[in-house]
């Protein structure tokens, strides 16, 4: 008998969590006979937002902390965890679940934007573990494994996505800042022994305040401080925004306003201050007392002065008007509904945007409903230098061909909070002029910054046991592939000049004899890169942490499409497997489409390629010839399906989300009905198949018979199970053939 063998399938938010439910029963019963067992752990916005308020709540509306659950299961060897993508909420988004939640009863507090007492205090520190990116970097103890399977690559050359031609007239390019920002203050060291810092802010009159206290380092582990200079940023987006208008081309500004939930914020505020500014100039009374926070986007302007007489919005509302007329012109995120790219902080994300943009020949959106040259605007010269190096290379060469292209894959350096994706409890807004000093426990001044008033500073850390386990990773993925691995790190930036003495310590410890290693700048990098990818060579990138997440979307969305189609492996560091679906997010708009016409094009490929290394490594960790089993047949019936072309199509009344599930229960009874490695399943999926298969055309059509209409789901954050799994599950036929599975 076999030890017991679990998956935890996470419950998330939008598309994901429609598609479960009806992708979730086709797995069960197929895992079932095994005894594999597959338990859901619920790690939506609205029951992370729940689980943080029991006092607040009737006993049958509490929630158990299933996240701070998992982020301890992650670290356990047998933890086999599948992840799907879930909303990092901005502040409009958190408003609206937990005014959702409150409506279907739920007596939540609101949400307190400026406290003014304790429990407000209390109650917004609560509501801030919720926000932003909350969720992958608690479960996020393992580095990075990003790649697409050769079947979907070879699938995307013979499907080709269309491609918007480049022209080497395009005035699209990325501004980026030169000086005063993260990239140019940054200074890094090298922890030596075990200990703790301190970070102190000391006031121009000497008054000190310390900002965070004992922050726990360890030996070998490297620390980074920077600071975003605050007149050098506002200097820049004037800039800017004069240039986007002299060159005719749009204004849009590209942020990560979800994992850099402190400072991008910040940031994204003072460019709808910049861009407004002769709006601010003159209703800066009335904006302060109707409570407007530009950190949350213009949205949250248009949205409070409503709020204003009549008469007063009338006046405010020409002067925006002449403001959008005068100033250069915004990308826009619904030329329809008039939502700007300075609406709303998440609407426009960096790592989905930016591809998206150079896949639609460099243009975004105008006001106009039509696409336009734009300049992309990414203060922190960090990265930007990828976007503006692939720009100029697709000015130069033209488009990319998804039929011809080489693959990219991905090695990322992300393992317990690494970099600046765990800098946001170490991010502040300085208060006042005078110096902020990184102190270690020994009275040691290890970082110094002189700062000004308003100027974000930040500290990040990365571990020595997650760069030993990167730079194991990647010669593991090189010597597997056979692929040139590049390092992208700078050796002109403080903390990649850190970086590089390790990878350079680390590499030599691997047999890398005859494998093609590099270290490159991220231009460079690129350059290279893209050389390859052109000529139709495969290459791996070896990131960071923010890289890793940029390039595992540019990367997939000019060979796939989509980044939704990638394998996402997380081998976690204590011997565990988390597995992300895909590398992209949970594209809001297609709920939007399934709510007005009944039509799901959520692909659920990413959950698919999951499923099957989801089992695979149960397989090996649990010595389990039937889930090893499974993991092969399900990736012949997934090799199968996008043969076929039986993924979702884009269109009402076509194959959707839940035909594909169909196909895929079909491939893989098949594969199982197939095989002769195990009798026993071969005896029980025999059946299964031929019923499926004989009622085809039958279940088809009970499916299609659910499209077309507009579909109540009774909510958005916290829609009623009832009513989604009525919805995603309208083929008796089919739901009678699995729940006859024993
Ligand atoms: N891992 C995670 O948990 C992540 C979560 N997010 C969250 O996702 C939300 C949206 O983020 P955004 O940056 O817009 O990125 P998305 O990746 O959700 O969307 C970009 C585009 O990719 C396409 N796409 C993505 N997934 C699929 C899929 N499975 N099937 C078909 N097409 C797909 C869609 O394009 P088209 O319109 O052409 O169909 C979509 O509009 C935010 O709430 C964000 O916080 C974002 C990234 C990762
Ligand atoms: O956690 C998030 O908000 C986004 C994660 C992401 O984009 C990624 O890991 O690629
Ligand atoms: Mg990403």
């Amino acid at each position: 008998m076999t030890k017991a063998a679990k998956i935890i399938y996470t419950k998330t938010d939008e598309a994901p969590a429609l598609a479960t439910q009806s992708l979730l029963p086709i797995i069960k019963a197929f895992t079932a006979p095994s005894n594999i067992v597959i338990e859901t752990r619920d790690i939506s916005l609205a029951a992370r937002i729940l689980a943080q308020f029991p006092e607040y709540l009737r006993d049958n509306q509490k929630v158990n902390d299933a996240l701070t659950e998992l982020g301890e299961l992650a670290k356990q060897p047998e933890a086999n965890i599948i992840k799907l993508p879930n909303i990092s909420a901005s502040v409009p988004q958190l408003i609206e679940a937990i005014s959702e939640l409150q409506a279907k009863g739920f007596n939540l507090p609101d949400y307190p934007e400026d406290p003014q007492n304790a429990e407000e205090k209390m109650v917004k520190t609560s509501y801030d573990k919720v926000k932003g990116s909350a969720v992958n970097p608690v479960l996020r103890e393992g580095n990075s494994d990003r790649r697409a399977p050769k079947a979907v690559k070879n699938y995307a050359k013979k499907n080709p996505h269309s491609m918007g031609e480049w022209s080497s007239n395009s005035k699209t390019e990325v501004a980026t800042m030169s000086k005063g920002d993260f990239m140019h203050n940054e200074k890094s060291v090298t922890i030596k022994g075990d200990g703790s810092v301190n970070v102190v802010l000391t006031k121009t009159d000497g008054a000190k305040t310390v900002l965070k206290e004992k922050i726990t380092v360890l030996n070998g582990e490297i620390i980074d401080a920077t600071k975003m200079n605050k007149k050098a940023l506002i200097t820049f987006l004037d800039n800017e925004i004069k240039e986007a208008k002299d060159k005719g081309i749009l204004f849009s500004l590209h942020m990560k306003a979800t994992m850099m939930k402190v400072s991008d914020p910040i940031i994204f505020g003072h460019a709808v201050e910049v861009y407004f500014k002769d709006l601010f100039k003159k209703y800066s009374t009335e904006f302060d007392t109707i409570g407007v926070d530009v950190r949350n986007g213009f949205g949250d302007l248009v949205s409070k002065i409503e709020e204003l007489p009549a008469e007063k919005q009338d006046v405010i509302n020409a002067a925006i008007k002449k403001i959008l007329s005068e100033n250069a012109s915004l990308a826009m995120v619904n030329s329809d509904k008039g939502i700007t790219n300075l609406h709303v902080p998440s609407d426009v994300i960096i790592d989905a945007s930016m591809p998206a943009m150079i896949r639609n020949s460099g243009q975004m959106w105008g006001a106009d409903g039509k696409s336009h040259d734009t300049l992309a605007v990414i203060p922190d010269s960090s990265y930007a230098g990828i976007y503006s190096a692939t720009i100029n290379f697709c000015k130069k060469h033209g488009a990319f061909d998804p039929t011809t292209m080489g693959t990219v894959s991905n090695v990322g350096l992300m393992a317990q909070k690494a970099e600046e994706y765990g800098s946001h409890d170490k991010t502040f807004e300085i208060p006042a002029n005078g110096k902020v000093s990184v102190i270690d426990d020994k009275g040691m001044t290890l970082m110094e910054h002189t700062v000004e008033q308003g100027d974000i500073w930040r500290m990040c850390q990365v571990k020595d046991l997650p760069i030993q386990d990167w730079v194991k990773l990647a010669v593991n993925r090189a010597r597997a592939t056979n692929w040139p691995a590049i390092f992208w790190l700078d050796e002109n930036r403080a903390h990649d000049a850190e970086l590089i003495k390790k990878v350079k310590t680390y590499l030599p410890q691997h047999n890398i004899e005859g494998l093609d290693i590099k270290i490159l700048s991220p231009e460079k990098a690129t350059e290279y890169t893209l050389e390859r990818v052109k000529a139709g060579k495969d290459t791996i990138s070896v990131s960071g942490n923010v890289l890793r997440d940029y390039l595992t979307d540019l990367f997939p969305i000019l060979e796939l499409g989509t980044s939704a189609k990638m394998l996402s492996i997380v081998p976690l560091m204590n011997g565990g497997g988390l597995f992300e679906t895909g590398a992209g997010g949970s594209a809001p708009k297609h709920v939007q489409q399934f709510m007005e016409e009944g039509h799901l094009r959520w692909d659920s490929l990413g959950e698919f390629l999951a499923i099957g290394v989801s089992l695979e490594h149960l397989g090996e960790t649990f010595n389990n010839p039937k889930a090893t089993l499974l993991s092969e047949t399900i990736d012949d019936a997934t090799e199968k399906l996008l043969e076929n072309n039986q993924g979702p199509s884009r269109k009402v009344n076509e194959l959707d989300n839940r035909g594909s599930h169909f196909y895929l229960a079909l491939y893989w009874a098949e594969a199982l009905a197939n095989q002769n490695k195990d009798e026993m399943l071969k005896n029980r999926f025999a059946p299964v198949y031929k019923k499926l298969n004989e009622n085809k055309e039958k279940i088809l059509q009970e499916l299609l018979q659910a499209q077309g209409h507009p579909v109540d789901i009774g909510g958005y954050y916290e829609p009623t199970d009832k009513l989604v799994v009525s919805q995603m599950r309208p083929s008796d036929t089919l739901n009678r053939i699995l729940s006859e599975i024993k």
